[in-house]
């Protein structure tokens, strides 16, 4: 057999298609960060991780959709948020959910970097770019943003615009992920399990905490061996598990003594979606006023919460991608935006209560 055909049949058996694929170098090239932009970043970076280490008694408020499937209604979204956080700027640190990547938990849309066109045709080039430039434009609002992190090399199209970052449920497990948040330069929530469990967030937090040493793309392109510093500012996200929510007072408490068992400070972020809202979108407003209860009662460990909101509440089916809805969601069903204003003025107040409280 000729060395040809051998490796004709040894590789690649099972891939349809290779793209080249635009460098970070060159992307960060053709849309760089301004000063103004930058500073917008690193404000972002430092409060929450001032509030993460209660150095600041605000709240972190991750807030935004689902998913971004439209920019132009993302944008108009960020407008609309940019004025609410300016508001409560005394009360809660407001960053905006501009997620680009979906694990799913089966199939399904992937997000607006695998799939920009939401048609299947994966022009993940264009997704990149006008991930990137969204990013830069809620930037210039001075708001700061929130990424999920899922594929391991896209941190280095779009990390330097993220003020803080997420690893979903389904990785928080993986050891690819905790190696990145390791790295990572912004702080990052790890949502517990979807089976609930928050013992393997808690490991996470450990484990990213520690100096890794792992392969992975350089800015040029080029693959480098990185070696990684360990990133003190990581905590845990309750977010249920198995239909079941977690951001009840026990489970919070439950929660906050795993982390103290296992030397970790007691910090925690709640979502009011996912499995603490059955996934149902009106639910989110009722558990987010559970979750301010429990602030206003003095709960200081609570340092943040996660809303999924969008201009039109619920959620539509993405079909062949023609005639949605403006502004509605094509992942999760999220609250609408005057729920929103309404959800986030219940958190200012309750942040202010916390405060007479203390
Ligand atoms: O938050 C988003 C979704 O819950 C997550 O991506 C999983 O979605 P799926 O279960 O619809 O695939
Ligand atoms: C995917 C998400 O959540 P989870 O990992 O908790 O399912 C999300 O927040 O978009």
């Amino acid at each position: 057999m000729s060395i040809t055909r051998h490796l004709e049949e040894l590789r690649d058996q099972r891939i349809g298609r290779i793209v080249p694929l635009v460098t970070p170098a060159l992307m960060l090239h053709q849309l760089p960060l301004s000063d103004a932009q930058a500073e917008v970043v690193l404000k972002g970076r430092a409060e929450a991780a001032r509030i993460l280490d209660r150095a600041d008694d605000r709240l972190l408020v991750v807030v935004g959709p689902c998913s971004v499937h439209d920019p132009d209604a993302a944008l108009d979204y960020a407008r609309r948020l940019a004025a609410v956080a300016a508001e409560h700027a005394q009360e809660l640190q407001v960053v905006m959910r501009v997620y680009f990547e979906k694990p799913r938990t089966t199939t399904g849309w992937k997000g607006l970097i695998n799939d920009p066109h939401l048609d299947g045709s994966f022009d993940v080039n264009s997704g990149l770019r006008v991930a990137r430039r969204l990013l830069l434009e809620v930037l210039e609002l001075g708001l700061p943003v929130g990424c999920e992190f899922l594929d391991p090399i896209i941190p280095q199209y779009i990390a330097d615009t993220v003020a803080w970052g997420a690893i979903g449920a389904r990785t928080t497990e993986s050891q690819t992920h905790r190696q990145l948040a390791s790295g990572l330069s912004m702080p990052i929530g790890f949502k517990n399990r979807t089976d609930g469990d928050v013992g393997v967030a808690v490991d996470a937090v450990r484990a990213a905490a520690a100096p890794h040493t792992f392969a992975g793309v350089e800015e040029s392109g080029t693959p480098a061996v990185f070696t990684t510093r360990g990133n003190a500012d990581c905590h845990i996200i309750l977010r249920g598990g198995r239909g079941m929510p977690n951001h009840g007072p026990e489970q919070v408490a439950a929660a906050l003594a795993q982390m103290a068992q296992a030397g970790l400070q007691e910090r925690v972020i709640v979502d009011a979606s996912h499995d603490n809202s059955a996934k149902d979108h009106e639910r989110q407003a009722v558990v987010s006023q559970e979750i301010a209860d429990q602030v206003a009662a003095g709960n200081r460990a609570i340092v943040g919460v996660m809303l999924e909101s969008f201009l039109v509440g619920g959620n539509q089916s993405l079909g062949d991608g023609a005639n949605l809805t403006y502004g509605q969601s094509i992942t999760d069903k999220c609250m609408d935006w005057e729920t929103t204003v309404g959800v986030l003025d219940g958190f200012a107040a309750a942040v202010r209560a916390r405060r007479g409280a203390a």
